[in-house]
């Protein structure tokens, strides 16, 4: 079985890396495995007698730098070591690690990257405190401008750990190795994209030994394939849930049936589409195992939910932005069945969020928006919306309506109210297609249906969309996604 995959965070590494000092490897035996895992790589990329320059900066990346530099050097390559900063003043293991370079350090603004057959980008990893600028920042550039393939050590220089950002200019990397465990900077966007293939060396450190602080995950299936509903031999459809999805009204049904689609061949035991009268007809035409019953406005849906088997309720695709969204969504709050709100039902709370603050807390929730929805939804509440981390947002969101809540994008990011959060890496521009998001919701709603937890439905549904999704590929619709659905799960359930 595949575990879950930890993310630390920089000042978590950190907390690992003391401990695996505390337990009796020194810090300098650790930059040594670290500077060999980087030039294992890089003759991977360039083999000896390559030209490779090493570009070091002044803490303990730089150290794992001077170390790869002395391994490549007697590996026949042409090593030239170009420096940020004074070699005086290297401070603890990177001092030690850069007496154990015999050559000379040429100063960093020399460094003929131009005519490197690699490059070593060891300026900063996790240590990264501000935005890049003057010497630090034109290396950074000169690197990019020459066009030459980039090793990055740890993390392409620039890009911040904890949030994938760009802190004023990043290395363009086409591998990266980094030590321990994935960070959320190789996931995120724009880091993902900086850090190009990366590998993870392990070094002897071990990534769950640390004190405090919240949990990230990468969105694999160790995460939440236990958690997985499975029918059982005497499984009647009723113990497999059931999703009520609202349609919109006439003209504005069709999000509403895609996901019901979803939600049944997720497993839902059985799925209705709550329609407006006047939509009935259009509803009924396109259905055949969903089933179908009539629901007008709130107090339509509060009848509908007097029968206690809907237990799961999926509001807001193409529900109309307006107060009776609200009011609907007021009434399945109140109803305290599983709950997922997409789409027009965010967007109705446009600038509201405080009618949502902690109502979710106890019942199982989730929200999916994307950024804009999510802008929309948390204006006016800059605590939310400002972090330049989409992981703390996605964080601050949950912890403040007390549902899980599903960031969308290529770097989905789904958060839990305790803390909890995964990052989502195996989608596809493809999904970027209308009607996409209706079906994620569908297939959460449906898992919700059948118990599954709603932060591991979340990250369940966002990697099973994704996947049926990226299994298909170019010419990808939304129509096709509900059908691609149990190819995946026959191989996540085998
Ligand atoms: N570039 C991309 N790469 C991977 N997934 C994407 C990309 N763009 C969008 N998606 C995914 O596609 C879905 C689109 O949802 P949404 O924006 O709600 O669309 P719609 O409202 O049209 O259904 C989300 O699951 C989102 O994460
Ligand atoms: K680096």
């Amino acid at each position: 079985m595949t575990r879950p995959e930890p993310l630390p965070l920089a000042y978590q590494m950190r907390q690992a890396d003391a401990a695996a000092i505390a337990a009796g490897t020194p810090g300098l035996t650790l930059m040594k495995r670290a500077g060999h895992a980087v030039a294992e790589a890089a003759l991977r990329m360039a083999p000896p007698g390559a030209r490779v320059v090493v570009a070091a900066g002044p803490g303990n990346n730089g150290g794992d730098g001077f170390v790869a530099a002395a391994l490549l050097a007697g590996r026949d390559c042409r090593v030239t070591l170009a420096l940020l900063g004074d070699r005086e003043r290297l401070r603890g293991d990177a001092a030690l690690a850069a007496a154990e370079w015999q050559g000379q350090a040429i100063p960093v603004r020399e460094a003929a990257f131009d005519e490197a057959d690699l490059i070593v980008d060891a300026l900063f990893g996790t240590g990264l405190q501000r935005d890049l600028e003057g010497e630090a920042r034109q290396a950074v550039e000169r690197m990019n401008a020459s066009g030459r393939p980039v090793l990055a050590v740890d993390l392409p220089s620039g890009i911040d750990s904890d949030s994938g950002a760009v802190r004023g200019a990043a290395v363009l990397a086409q591998r990266t190795v980094t030590f321990a465990a994935r960070k959320p900077g190789h996931l995120l966007l724009p880091g993902r994209r900086f850090a190009g293939t990366v590998e993870v060396a392990d070094i002897g450190i071990d990534p769950h030994a640390r004190t405090s602080g919240v949990e990230t995950f990468a969105n694999s299936p160790g995460l939440w394939r236990e958690a997985l509903p499975r029918p059982g031999l005497d499984s009647h459809k009723y113990d497999r849930g059931h999703t009520l999805v609202l349609s919109g009204g006439a003209t504005r049904t069709g999000a509403a049936r895609l996901a019901a689609r979803a939600a049944l061949r997720i497993g839902s035991g059985l799925v209705t589409v709550a329609s407006p009268p006047e939509a009935l007809g259009i509803n009924a035409a396109q259905l055949t195992a969903v089933m179908l019953r009539g629901c007008d406005g709130p107090e339509g849906l509060y009848a509908i939910l007097k029968d206690e088997r809907f237990n799961a309720l999926l509001l807001g695709p193409a529900l109309g932005v307006h107060a009776a969204t609200r009011a609907m969504v007021t009434v399945a709050i109140h109803a305290r069945r599983s709950l997922l709100l997409d789409a027009d039902a965010l967007t109705s709370f446009e600038g509201l969020a405080s009618e949502l603050h902690r109502v979710f807390h106890g019942a199982p929730a989730v929200l999916t928006p994307h950024e804009g929805e999510f802008a929309r939804l948390f204006k006016g509440h800059p605590d939310i919306l400002d972090p330049p981390s989409k992981l703390e947002r996605a964080r601050r969101a949950a912890a403040y309506t007390g549902a899980v809540v599903v960031l969308k994008g290529m770097d989905t990011v789904i958060a839990a109210p305790d803390g909890r959060a995964a990052i989502n890496e195996n989608g596809t521009p493809y999904l970027a297609t209308a009607g996409s998001g209706d079906t994620l919701g569908g297939i959460v709603a449906g898992l919700m249906a059948q118990h599954m937890p709603a932060f591991e439905a979340a990250c369940a549904g966002v990697f099973i969309h994704a996947a049926a999704g990226a299994g298909f590929g170019p010419g990808l619709i939304a129509e096709d996604l509900a059908d691609l659905i149990p190819g995946v799960l026959r191989q996540l359930l085998s």
